[in-house]
């Protein structure tokens, strides 16, 4: 088990080109947030946001298009019931799954449409699979695209779901990795819980940052979004999704010093100056 840690987060988050433009740092597009669930998409977002997405837009529900736009105007937004495959087609990284719900067909149509940019060879794409979206794919059984750098983001309770390996066995890295190997070849696992793990290429990253002031709804939504926006922004997709894990909870514990619960979207506010901080450091 190696851990993860600030090393890793400041190898990642570089300084920026004084001659690059919002082209350079990713198109991001979150799918998800049914008509009960908006607050989802608007963490997912805010949390993409600020951790320095290019773009980034929202397919959700329509009710949610006028609190979405009140509540960050940096984002676009769709519905994800149209317009899907050009949406999914221009993304660099797409997110799906936060506050989705039960909507199946959405979830579908996002999977065809990035197998169809593979066969057509035109450039590698992220995917990040959250939430409702993991509980659908668990239920329904459908298959990940292969080939698209997938990232899983479950919880305890989601990941039993989808792997079949009880919570209670979730500590052995043996069991979790032979599921990880039996659903895709390649994708990266962060096994959320208070002792969060990520296996990437083999190898299990463990977590020593953070505490139960996270334990809020809404805080996985804004992992989430620090995932898409990182992997928009660094490569190779692992190490940025390191950077994003050690972040979301490094954020908190600073926070914690001062709050009782550490909010979600608190953590977002927090994103830039721990990036700069981040960035400062790295030689
Ligand atoms: N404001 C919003 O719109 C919010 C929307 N959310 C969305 O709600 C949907 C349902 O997600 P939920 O996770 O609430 O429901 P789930 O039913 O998927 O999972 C909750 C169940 O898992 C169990 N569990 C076991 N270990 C756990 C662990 N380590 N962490 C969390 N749960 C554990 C819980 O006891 C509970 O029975 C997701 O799509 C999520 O993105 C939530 O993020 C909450 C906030
Ligand atoms: N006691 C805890 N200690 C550390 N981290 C925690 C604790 N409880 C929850 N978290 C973190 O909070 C996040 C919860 O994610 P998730 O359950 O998907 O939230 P939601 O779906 O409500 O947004 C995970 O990153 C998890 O590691
Ligand atoms: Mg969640």
């Amino acid at each position: 088990m190696i851990k993860i840690t600030k090393n890793i987060a400041e190898s990642v988050v570089q300084k920026r080109d004084k001659h690059s433009y919002k082209g350079k740092y990713g198109r991001v597009l979150i799918i998800g947030g049914n008509e009960n669930m908006g607050g989802a998409v608007i963490m997912n977002a805010q949390a993409a946001v600020y951790s320095g997405a290019g773009l980034v837009t929202v397919a959700t529900h329509p009710d949610n298009k006028a609190p979405l736009h009140a509540r960050l105007p940096e984002v676009m937004v769709t519905d994800y019931k149209k317009e899907l495959e050009n949406q999914v087609r221009s993304a660099d990284v797409v997110l799906i799954g936060s506050g989705i719900g039960e909507e199946l067909a959405v979830l579908k149509a996002t999977f065809a449409a990035l197998e169809g940019v593979l066969q057509q060879g035109e450039r590698k794409q992220t995917l990040i699979v959250d939430g409702s979206a993991l509980t659908m794919l668990a239920g329904a059984g459908l298959t990940l695209p292969e080939g698209v750098a997938t990232v899983l983001t479950p919880h305890q309770m989601e990941w039993q779901r989808l792997s079949g390996v009880k919570i209670a066995d979730q500590k052995d890295q043996e069991k979790n990795q032979k599921a990880l190997e039996s659903l895709s070849s390649s994708a990266i696992l962060v096994l959320k819980s208070e002792a969060t793990q990520v296996y990437w290429n083999h190898d299990c990253f463990e977590l020593t940052v953070g505490g139960p002031y996270q334990a809020t709804g809404g805080m996985g939504d804004t992992l989430a979004g620090m995932v898409a926006g990182f992997t928009a922004q660094f490569t190779p997709c692992g190490s940025a999704v390191l950077a994003a894990v050690y972040s979301h909870s490094a954020i908190a514990e600073e926070l914690s010093q001062r709050a009782y619960v550490t909010l979600p979207s608190e953590i977002a506010k927090g994103i830039p100056a721990f990036m700069k901080k981040l960035a400062d450091q790295e030689s």
